[in-house]
């Protein structure tokens, strides 16, 4: 059986090529046929690979126009032959060469010649063998820009057809070019399963390596291939945006430079946070299909070893999954999620003993239409694959496979080392900035000194202990450092419950064939100018001077945009919160000023409201917003064991919100306890509006991955469409949350989780008995695969759990820990 799946930018090596590539269309490998698909739009340069038999013996990744030149006859006869020519617009890099001009371009086997018109004589030359590089870039929308020598040209095209057909011709006739730098290119492959082997067949290189490294076993590839096959798309497209992200914030080559920005993403009590990115946003400019020159660099970095030795020193799980480093097999101690690490572990309530994995056994009015099977749980699945001999046709690729490792250290180790560097340049400025901060406000004002932001002047202290091993093997040499990340926000405005259709969960042939069908992705990257953003923003702050309005009293939190102050409104003496954000480190600023709208539009008594926002020296964002004392639900749930009334009454409370949200058709996407904000009183108000979506008629689906990988729903892990749902199914995890402390599959390998969560359905209890009826049912009907019977919002409000809702009170004794704590 043939699945299709689309990967982007993620198939080039970035090694030595085996062997050589294979041209569009031309010499296809044995046992492949070349559909030869020049997709239409987006970076494609798209191949469609189908095994023609099962077997898994052939595995041979024909690379789009890399390397392999055809046959070249003596210079002066190739250099006859035109390989192609066309009309474009042209510049030259460098001081006074603002303008593109008309140009006639030839190429020929082993030059490049300029004309001025069709008919003119040539004007200079480019020759191929000094090409050092060729790239499309975001200057203009179908951009290439082309490295020579020490001359660099712009070449702006027409179409997606003409750049990729010019950057394959070129590309793969530029000696210097080798196999590792082209970007960008979507390549189609069918990946196969044999299930005598029990092998994936045609697989991309890099996926079999992170499945290889990965703990999902031969027995998970035999159980639901697509499931496999589906998260390892997911897993390379949230590590690909990662990296765009990262990427966003470094100075652009090209555009006017963010500056390498954005606060790393560490929250006060050291864990590390949780950001990813969104769509652009309407009302705030189109979107385009051009991915920026960063995010073309972002995505020669999603090449394996690349990936491994950046993304595995980002975040621990509380955030973004990271790429497994070293098979788990091999690690002394598999890296523990920070979460689990600095969270006490209290019995369930009112519970005790041995603890055992037992499905939620909802009653049956609550199980409206459960419709998969329960998978094993995890602990029954057997050892991952890495223990099992390998199959014949692995033994060669192993050996390629060890050679290809250690080049991929050697570049790992290289590119930590200047990513260490680069944060701790970082860290020390910003560290600078706050003391500065700290003693202008001890001289100026009688006020209590804001404490030093934990862990931030030492990496080697703020990166969790859970990170995964970096370096060479895995080792954990030096200090893993904490990247900078963006706040990747998102909002898209409207919408609407509509159920959404989805292929069976866990049937192959539905599954293959839903992805048969173009997916809609959401497309990321605004087409909105950074003027056009900041005018955008204008006309949403308010034009006061805050700093006349408040006065800030200390830092309360950090945040991945910036810092949250509490401070005191001048004129009533009443506590706000102030979120400070420095733009000129906000690589997404459209969605920073979407947050804000939807945060403006959206007051109701379970969201933390926004009351104001300023931009100051025209770099500064202060968002002012409700002050809720209690702080993250996060550090309640680390500090107590809560009762079922309480448990009730924050889930209550959360509902209330979202069903707010939602009867606006406004998705939150990112349900967690850290986005659940308690205030003195024990009142409960969601927060974060970051990836919010809102759904028109016209798109009443999402099917952007968002969201912090373990609450995810099914759908949105499996990169189905989805809907307001995926925040019933984030509650219900996050319920799981204040039982267990942690949500379900923290402790497992990342791949390895993003597999569970596709395929185990509703996931499993630690201790079912010691929870009432009531909770498991309630926590069934969130926790439904099968969206349908999964409640909506309005519908949990009814629920029988609900009712034993402890009043807000109740949830006051919950803050006493901080005050022990003495914030
Ligand atoms: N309204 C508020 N009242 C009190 N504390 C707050 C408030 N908003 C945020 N905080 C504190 O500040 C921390 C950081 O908040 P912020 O919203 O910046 O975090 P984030 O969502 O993780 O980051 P970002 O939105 O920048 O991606 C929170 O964890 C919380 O402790």
């Amino acid at each position: 059986m043939a699945y299709h799946q689309v990967t982007q930018a993620s198939l080039t090596p970035s090694r030595p090529a085996p062997q050589a590539p294979q041209r569009r269309g031309t010499d296809n490998a044995p046992g492949y046929t070349s559909n030869a698909s020049l997709a239409s739009s987006g970076y494609n340069s798209s191949f469609t690979f189908t095994p023609s038999s099962p077997s898994g013996s052939s595995y041979t990744f024909p690379y789009s126009g890399i390397g392999g030149s055809p046959n070249r006859g003596p210079d002066d006869a190739v250099n006859s032959q035109i390989v192609r020519s066309g009309a474009v617009s042209m510049k030259e890099d460098g001081f006074g060469n603002w303008l593109f001009q008309r140009k006639w371009l030839v190429l020929k086997e082993q030059m490049l010649s300029i004309h001025k018109s069709e008919s003119s004589p040539q004007q200079s030359v480019i020759w191929l063998r000094d090409i050092a590089n060729v790239e499309r870039i975001d200057m203009k929308p179908y951009c290439l820009s082309l490295e020579a020598k020490d001359r660099k040209y712009f070449i702006a095209l027409k179409s997606d057809e003409e750049l990729y057909g010019w950057l394959d011709d070129v590309y793969s006739r530029s000696p210097l070019m080798g196999v590792s730098n082209p970007t960008n290119f979507v390549h189609k492959v069918h990946v196969g399963f044999d299930p005598l082997s029990g092998a994936f067949t045609g697989m991309p290189e890099q996926w079999s390596k992170l499945l290889t490294k990965s703990a999902i076993t031969r027995e998970d590839y035999a159980k639901d291939p697509q499931a496999v096959l589906d998260v390892l798309e997911f897993y390379t497209d949230h590590q690909k945006r990662e990296l765009e992200d990262m990427s966003l914030g470094a100075p652009a080559r090209f555009n006017a430079g963010t500056g390498f920005g954005g606060a790393s993403k560490l929250n006060d009590n050291g864990r590390p946070g949780i950001k990813r990115q969104e769509s652009s946003p309407p009302g705030l400019g189109g979107d385009s299909d051009n991915l920026p020159s960063a995010a073309a660099r972002a995505a020669e970095l999603v090449n394996g070893s690349h990936v491994a030795s950046a993304i595995s020193t980002v975040q621990g799980p509380r955030g973004l999954l990271p790429i497994p480093t070293l098979p788990q097999a091999s690690r002394a101690a598999p890296p523990r999620p920070l979460i689990s690490a600095t969270r006490p572990a209290p019995p369930a309530p009112g519970g005790s003993g041995q603890s055992s994995k037992v499905d939620l056994t909802p009653n049956a009015a609550d199980l409206r239409a459960r419709t998969k099977a329960q998978g094993p749980p995890a602990s029954a699945i057997p050892a991952r694959n890495e223990s099992l001999p390998p199959l014949p046709d692995q033994q060669t690729r192993q050996q390629q496979e060890r050679q290809d490792q250690l080049w991929q250290q050697e570049q790992s180790q290289r590119q930590q080392e200047a990513r260490t560097e680069q944060w701790q340049i970082q860290q020390q400025q910003q560290q600078q900035q706050e003391d500065r901060y700290q003693q202008s406000q001890q001289k100026n004002q009688d006020l209590p000194r804001p404490p030093i932001a934990p862990s931030k002047s030492s990496p080697a202290t703020s990166a969790p202990a859970s990170q995964p091993a970096s370096g060479a093997a895995g080792s954990t040499t030096g200090p893993p450092p904490v990247l900078p990340l963006q706040p990747s926000k998102k909002v898209q405005i409207q919408a609407q419950e509509k159920p959404v259709k989805l292929a069976a969960n866990g049937g192959v042939a539905a599954a293959a064939a839903a992805l048969e069908k173009p997916k809609e992705k959401e497309k990321r990257i605004s087409t909105m100018t950074e003027v056009q953003i900041m005018e955008k923003l204008r006309q949403v702050v308010s034009d006061d001077d805050p700093k006349l309005l408040y006065s800030k009293i200390k830092k309360v939190g950090q945040g991945a945009s910036g810092h949250v102050y509490v401070a005191k409104t001048l004129s009533t003496g009443k506590k706000v919160a102030i979120k400070e954000m420095d733009l000129s480190h906000q690589p997404r600023k459209e969605l920073i000023v979407n947050e804000i709208l939807v945060m403006k539009e959206s007051q109701h008594p379970n969201i933390v409201n926004f009351l104001e926002s300023y931009l100051v020296k025209n770099n500064e964002l202060w968002v002012v917003m409700e002050y809720m004392e209690g702080g993250a639900l996060t550090d309640i749930i680390e500090n107590n064991q809560l009762e079922e009334d309480q448990i009730s009454s924050i889930c209550l409370e959360t509902c209330r919100g979202l069903g707010h949200l939602h009867s606006q058709s406004i998705i939150h996407r990112d349900i967690k306890s850290d986005n659940v904000l308690l205030d003195a009183q024990g009142r409960v108000k969601i927060t974060d509006f970051g990836f919010c979506a809102k759904l028109t008629d016209q798109k009443s689906k999402r099917a952007t991955m968002v969201g912090t990988p373990y609450w995810m729903a099914p759908e949105v892990v499996k990169q189905k469409e989805y809907g307001a749902k995926v925040d019933i199914w984030s509650l219900g995890i996050m319920a799981i949350e204040m039982i267990e402390n942690e949500p379900p599959y923290l402790d497992e390998e990342p791949l390895k989780a993003l597999y569970l969560i596709a395929t185990n359905g509703t996931p499993t209890l630690k201790k079912p008995e010691a929870l009432s009826r009531e909770l498991k049912g309630f926590l069934a009907v969130c926790l439904c695969v099968d969206v349908g019977s999964r409640a909506t919002a309005n519908e949990l409000l009814e629920h029988e759990f609900l009712k034993k809702a402890c009043a807000s009170s109740g949830l006051a004794p919950l803050l006493r820990f901080k005050t022990k704590q003495g914030s």
